[in-house]
């Protein structure tokens, strides 16, 4: 019952809508009249991370075209090494992780230049041992996890040009009384952020910094009655905490804290049963982001018939498997 999908108690229980959700993630290229489409430019590199991940979970890699997603990642990357959001976009640290994700698991890192990436990223740490997200210096733990996500990925943390020790301090500054982690020392408690921080520290073996006990109670404090996970204490439920929530606790050892059978029916019920997608929370409008860590979040859930993830690269096992990372 604990690790079952929702339908082992409710026997009309939505189900997932696997083959549906393969056309909505298959026609988000085609919708190219659509204003949204445009302006959504700036996120098209994540959105195809957030699209093919969530099409491997799913058990369907052969829904997109890879090498033409190859060929157009190629072109995102700058002389510098990082890669922007779409072509001629600026370099970031969000967009060069998400080509990256992409291209590992097509088995496809010979298309790019992966010393140059590297060299981008190691440009992007700070003295105190945080990372920016751009050459404008903005820093934010979600720019730490994704930087040195990026480098274990290319196994290249040995890089003399790393201080991982102050990368370590940093994020620990960044832990609250609450057990919780925010985006910079002092910053509020975010479930988010508690994943970007428990996932850089499973990176660098440093767990040992975290109560699991005391931040395992406040992230499964983050479950309401209705099922759903929410971000924060008093804020609204929200499909993709499913992630940020549970990657967490699956980090820890500590997933059998939710309830799974209730979050496993919240996801279901916020899919789109016309155009297929998962949405925020029921009701709304679907979006790949959703659709893909809500996906996710049912493959940490066990729900039936989906490829396993791994809960600290939000990859498929056995892509880390196959590259060897598989070791936490
Ligand atoms: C719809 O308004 C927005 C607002 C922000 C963004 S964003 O900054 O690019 N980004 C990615 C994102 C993508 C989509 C999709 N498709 C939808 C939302 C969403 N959010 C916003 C969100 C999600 N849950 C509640 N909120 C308000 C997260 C945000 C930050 C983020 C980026 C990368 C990885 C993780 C998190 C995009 C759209
Ligand atoms: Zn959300």
């Amino acid at each position: 019952l604990v690790n079952g999908s929702s339908s082992t108690l409710d026997p009309l229980a939505p189900e997932l809508l696997m083959d549906l959700h393969v056309k909505y993630i298959q026609a988000l290229d085609t919708k190219k009249n659509d204003l949204e489409y445009w302006l959504t430019e700036h996120l098209r590199v994540n959105g195809i991370y957030w699209g093919i991940t969530a099409l491997q979970i799913l058990g369907h890699p052969e829904a997109l075209d890879q090498e033409q997603i190859v060929e157009y990642l190629v072109k995102c990357q700058h002389e510098n090494g990082g890669f922007g959001g779409h072509i001629d976009h600026d370099t970031h640290i969000l967009s060069t992780l998400s080509a990256v994700q992409v291209l590992i698991t097509y088995d496809r890192l010979d298309a790019i230049n992966v010393d140059k990436v590297v060299d981008y990223v190691v440009s992007l740490q700070n003295e105190d041992g945080s990372f920016s997200g751009d050459s404008w210096g903005e820093t934010d733990t979600r720019f730490i996890f994704c930087a040195i996500n990026c480098l274990s990925l290319l196994k290249r943390l040995d890089d003399k040009r790393l201080d991982l020790p102050k990368t370590i301090d940093y994020i620990v500054r960044c832990r609250n009384f609450d057990g919780g982690f925010g985006s910079s020392p002092g910053g509020e408690s975010h479930a988010a952020q508690v994943y970007v921080c428990v996932g850089t520290l499973t990176i660098l073996n440093a767990l040992h910094h975290i109560d699991a006990d005391q931040l395992g109670w406040w992230l499964s404090e983050r479950q309401l009655k209705n099922g759903g996970l929410n971000g924060r204490p008093e804020k609204l439920e929200d499909v993709c905490y499913s992630w940020w929530v549970l990657s967490s606790l699956s980090m820890m050892r500590r997933v059998h804290w939710i309830d799974a059978p209730k979050l496993t029916l919240f996801i279901l019920e916020a899919q789109d049963t016309e155009t297929g997608g998962i949405a925020d929370r029921p009701g709304n409008l679907p979006d790949v982001f959703h659709t893909n860590f809500g996906i996710a979040g049912l493959s940490l859930l066990g729900y039936p018939g989906l490829v396993a993830v791994d809960p600290v690269y939000c990859m498929p096992r056995h892509v880390i498997q196959r590259i060897g990372l598989d070791k936490h």
